[in-house]
């Protein structure tokens, strides 16, 4: 895997027929790898976020239907591919709403009804697929974050930018979407300071976005997510970029818990809010935001912090990870292909083919 000219965090890496990911949970105090070679590892990876992000949960579910292949013992093609099916409906299952897994399984579940050769070809060539997905991941997210440079306000010359959750190379196979278009801000001296939320209840921002940032001496700010509203209605932001997990045909964009305020109070003040994303985020199957399977995740992720309960016992929890802010609200979508306006994502269906 080549290395980026700009950062060298990646959360994915295969190495002597085994995948190392980052053990995000444990980050920023402890930056440690886990060793996956089963499938069942690699989702069960995937279901406890050590590996997240939508890109990068891609990149790990390919990695996860190779792993699997590699489980199934038989020359038997349909026997083969049979078995497959079921490996891949064990990782679509793993976490509902980012659609680059389900998009990476489709990839890859293509590629092997697609080929010609016995099973152990068929193998390797669903190996190659998976590094391949990874690779393009990796130039894609520094196309965005150029991109981004093309959007960005061009007043002050140096930016102060506000983003949600993680959405960098810990987020995707490196690099990273909307802190992809802040890596590019600061390599071209146009960014001030990164303003992370913290991103209640994971605490992503807090954790994984400062950490990322303070890799590289990016001046970052980490405030509450309650706080980003005064901070906009002070002046103190000059543009909001979010990643996202699934964009819906007319733009519509599923990300983080907390993104859709975000966006209400951007307008608000007038601040441009923009979503970074690669094309494999978009579900071109669903008309609008309306139809985004939203994951609900364990009340824990509210009640504990660390091995703090923070809440009385006899309450309810409700924890949507996700929320859906309208096209309405987004100025544009900077994609591998450049920025878009939402409502023009429609006619980019074919950069999607697989
Ligand atoms: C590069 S976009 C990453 C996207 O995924 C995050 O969700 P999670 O941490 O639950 O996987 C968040 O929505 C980010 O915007």
């Amino acid at each position: 895997m080549t290395s980026s000219s700009v950062n060298h965090i990646y959360p994915v890496i295969w190495q002597n027929d085994k995948v190392f990911l980052i053990d995000q949970t444990r980050l920023p105090g402890e930056y440690s790898v886990v060793e996956i070679s089963l499938c069942e590892d690699m989702a069960q990876a995937i279901r406890t976020m050590i590996v997240r992000g939508a890109p990068a949960i891609g990149v790990a579910a390919a990695y996860g239907m190779y792993l699997g292949a590699k489980e199934i013992q038989t020359t038997n093609r349909e026997v083969f591919l049979k078995k497959l099916e079921k490996i891949a409906q064990l990782l679509r299952e793993t976490r509902p709403t980012a659609v680059n897994l389900f998009w990476a399984i489709s990839r890859m579940l293509k590629i092997a009804y697609e080929s010609v050769g016995n099973v152990e070809q068929i193998k390797a060539i669903l190996l190659e697929t998976a590094q391949a997905i990874q690779l393009e991941d990796l130039k894609t997210c520094q196309a965005i974050g150029d991109n981004g440079l093309i959007v960005l306000p061009s007043e002050p010359t140096k930016l102060t930018i506000l983003t949600h959750c993680n959405t960098g190379s810990l987020a995707t196979a490196g690099y990273g979407t909307a802190l992809g278009v802040i890596r590019s801000a600061w390599r071209e001296n146009r960014l001030a300071r990164v303003y992370a939320d913290e991103t209640r209840p994971r605490l992503q921002g807090a954790k994984l976005t400062a950490w990322e940032c303070v890799q590289e001496g990016i001046p970052v700010t980490v405030i509450t997510d309650s706080m980003a509203a005064h901070c906009m209605q002070q002046g103190m932001i000059d543009a909001v970029i979010v990643g996202a997990d699934r964009i819906a045909a007319n733009g519509d964009t599923a990300n983080k818990i907390g993104t859709y305020s975000l966006a209400i109070v951007a307008q608000a003040h007038n601040i441009p809010f923009f979503v970074a994303a690669p094309f494999s985020t978009v579900d071109f199957s669903i008309s609008d935001g309306s139809q985004i399977p939203i994951e609900e995740r364990h009340p824990s992720e509210i009640y504990q912090i660390g091995n703090t309960e923070i809440c009385a016992s006899g309450v309810e929890f409700y924890n949507p990870a996700f929320d859906v802010t309208p096209a309405s609200l987004i100025k544009a979508i900077i994609t591998e292909k450049g920025a878009i306006s939402p409502q023009e994502i429609i006619n980019y269906r074919r950069e999607l083919a697989i």
